[in-house]
């Protein structure tokens, strides 16, 4: 059975999990995935740069702690070497996991322009190199009879973008709504137990949910990425970030909240798309006022969930976790699955 060889670019709280799966589970090929993974690289700003062509333990890296860094290690160095790793290492897939810039995408973008176009598959959970360059990254990896895959970009393991393309193919999808982002829902449902914002969005950092910078997630600009990415892959739509109107929850009030769940209902920051008639999407992301038996009213905590309104089957909602360093760590995984599938499919030997 087929080993891939992987390079993991950001060695956060989410390359860290998938490092763990592979320890715990998956370096030996199994019969439920019918592959193993090697990690050959890692490079993180932090610890810098660990290729090994031959594997690297997970253990020994995970062990290296913030503060430390893998020049011990031979062919480590504290120095980030990003370029050289993507485009050098005997990598199959390319696992970028560093921090989403939601303006320019980068340095993601460059590391999947890389990676692309030196035949690697990419995987990430980065959404600003999916919702600025998906539709250029998509057509480079066909070019270079590679997958570009990015399930983690929203809802992070919980199946959205592959529900819709693989289960859901040949409905007509006319709109969506959802809670998109785990840290605002967390603190919203926290702030209604009476903690302050900033009580709050610590907790959400402490538990892995947030963005290295939180405001993204507060302000709306995480939940305007994942509107874009799901209104174009999902609706056929070519947003920019300018064609999604933000509104985030920083500046609620505890009372406003408060009321809300006082009313029976809930305050919700819900991201939602429509195609119109004339082809044109609107989306926004904003705070709503939801009626206590909305569905989307009981969402609780990191969970998040889309409803999509289709032709065929009405609205069709799923639920599950929006965040969370395992969570999104299983997204990479069902995109490596997929990466797998589309190997065998064209061909390729087990
Ligand atoms: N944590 C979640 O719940 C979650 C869910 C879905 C998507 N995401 C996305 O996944 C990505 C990773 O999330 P995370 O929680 O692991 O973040 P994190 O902040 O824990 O880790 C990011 C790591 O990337 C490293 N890094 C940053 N820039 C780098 C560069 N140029 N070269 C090498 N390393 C670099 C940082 O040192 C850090 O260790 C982010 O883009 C995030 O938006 C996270
Ligand atoms: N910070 C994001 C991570 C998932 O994209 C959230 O809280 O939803």
């Amino acid at each position: 059975m087929q080993t891939y060889n992987i390079a993991l670019i950001g060695f956060g709280g989410v390359n860290r999990a998938l490092a763990e799966l592979i320890q715990e589970r998956f370096s030996e090929p199994t019969e439920a995935l019918g592959f193993g993974l090697r990690i050959v690289a890692i490079t993180d700003l932090q610890l810098g740069t660990w290729q090994n062509d031959d594997g690297i333990d997970p253990a020994v890296a995970l062990a290296v702690e913030r503060g430390g860094n893998f020049a011990a290690f031979p062919g480590g160095s504290a120095d980030v070497d990003n370029e050289r790793v993507i485009k050098e290492s005997s990598a199959d897939i390319v696992v970028e996991a560093t921090f989403t810039n939601p303006t320019t995408g980068e340095p993601a973008a460059s590391h999947v322009r890389w990676a692309l176009e030196a035949g690697k598959h990419v995987s990430t959970t980065n959404k600003g190199p999916v919702a600025l360059f998906g539709p250029e990254f998509r057509q480079l990896a066909d070019d270079h009879g590679v997958r570009f895959e990015y399930e983690g970009s929203v809802l992070s393991g919980t199946p959205s973008l592959k529900l819709v393309t693989q289960s859901l193919r040949g409905l007509n999808i006319t709109g969506f709504e959802g809670i998109l982002n785990g840290t605002s829902n967390f603190v919203l449902g926290q702030m209604a137990a009476g903690l302050s914002m900033a009580d709050a969005v610590r907790e959400a950092q402490e538990l892995g949910y947030a963005e290295a910078d939180p405001t993204a997630d507060l302000g709306g600009s995480d939940v305007a990425l994942k509107v874009q990415i799901l209104a174009n892959d999902v609706l056929g739509g070519s947003l920019t970030p300018a064609d999604v109107s933000v509104q985030g929850i920083q500046d609620l009030d505890a009372a406003a909240v408060s009321e809300a769940v006082a009313a029976g209902g809930a305050i919700k920051l819900i991201g939602a798309a429509t195609r119109n008639a004339d082809g044109s999407i609107d989306a926004s992301v904003r705070p709503v006022a939801l009626a206590g038996d909305h569905a989307l009213a009981s969402i609780q905590g990191a969970t998040n969930a889309i409803a999509f309104h289709t032709d065929l089957l009405g609205t069709v909602t799923i639920s599950g976790p929006g965040a969370g360093r395992i969570e999104t760590a299983y997204a990479l995984l069902a995109d490596i699955i997929a990466i797998d599938d589309a190997r065998r499919l064209a061909g390729g030997t087990s």
